[in-house]
């Protein structure tokens, strides 16, 4: 009898990538990952979380058994419609071109004619509030920090409707109080658009707070898959990030990682 499929989940299976002889991603499964949640991308420097991103999105060479999204099977797409479906937001933001916020915005939003310019800077405006940055929207990218420069980027990935959102350390230069704005919205946007959201976060006390799910990757292989306390326990942090940790949960229920020392490597 045929295995039953999951219709409306990303399927990633036997992902492999090599840089030269280095070889990245190792034939690598993921469980079925259904839009609307936010999953939680663990893992140390170089574990490959970056490249896993960026294959989904075919902007690297990767080889797959399996890469679909719902009845929709990705590798036969051509790159730029895989590409938008799967859409990833790169680590370092590309050099701030001379452009306002709104007028970027506009840019990513494709307008090409008059007639849908309206529609684009409610849709715009509405995208830079629900980020808490419309006071940005005159301003010009070059002048901006990186933090918020991150935040209009993630506006731009924000502005229309892609099935998957691949985003990779979005949290990097954001504060405190941003960083848990930030989570706090791309849960309620996994919910309302029923969109899935993939996000490579090194703060796992940030994972077990706001993520449906989270992936743990180790040497291109996923170590463990799950709910985040399953994943986040002190057997995987001692494997993966070499660190001797224990979990402790407050009196608001939140849990939070402590690191008592280092595993001598
Ligand atoms: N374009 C490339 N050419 C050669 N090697 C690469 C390339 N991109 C990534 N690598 C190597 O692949 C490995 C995985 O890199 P990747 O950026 O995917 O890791 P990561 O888990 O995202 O790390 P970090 O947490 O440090 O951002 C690293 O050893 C890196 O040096």
């Amino acid at each position: 009898m045929e295995a039953a499929i999951d219709r409306h989940a990303l399927i990633v299976r036997g992902a492999s990538c090599r840089f030269g002889s280095l070889r990245v991603l190792d034939g690598l499964d993921l469980p079925p990952l259904r839009p609307g949640q936010v999953v939680a991308l663990l893992g140390p420097n170089g574990s490959g979380k970056s490249t896993l991103l960026k294959s989904l999105a075919g902007l690297v060479p990767a080889r797959f058994q399996a890469l679909s999204f719902g009845a929709c099977d990705m590798l036969s797409q051509p790159a730029r419609q895989r590409a938008e479906v799967l859409r990833y937001l790169p680590q370092s933001l590309p050099e701030a071109v001379h452009l306002t916020v709104t007028e970027a915005m506009l840019v990513a939003l494709n307008v090409r004619r008059r007639t849908d310019r309206e529609q684009a800077m409610q849709r715009a405006v509405a995208v830079l509030d629900s980020l808490g940055i419309a006071a940005l929207a005159p301003k010009y990218l070059d002048a901006l920090s990186g933090g918020q420069k991150q935040l209009v980027g993630l506006a731009q990935t924000l502005a229309d409707q892609p099935g998957a959102l691949l985003l990779d350390e979005p949290l990097a230069s954001l504060d405190l109080n941003y960083q848990h704005h930030v989570m706090a919205l791309l849960g309620r946007l996994a919910r309302e658009r029923n969109m899935l959201i993939i996000i490579v976060v090194h703060d796992l006390n940030m994972a077990l707070r706001y993520a449906d799910t989270a992936l743990l990757l180790y040497q291109g292989k996923l170590l463990a898959a799950g709910p985040p306390p399953a994943v986040v326990t002190p057997e995987h942090l001692a494997h993966a990030f070499k660190v001797q940790a224990h979990i402790q949960t407050g009196h608001a229920g939140q849990s939070g990682v402590f690191v008592d020392g280092l595993i001598q490597l």
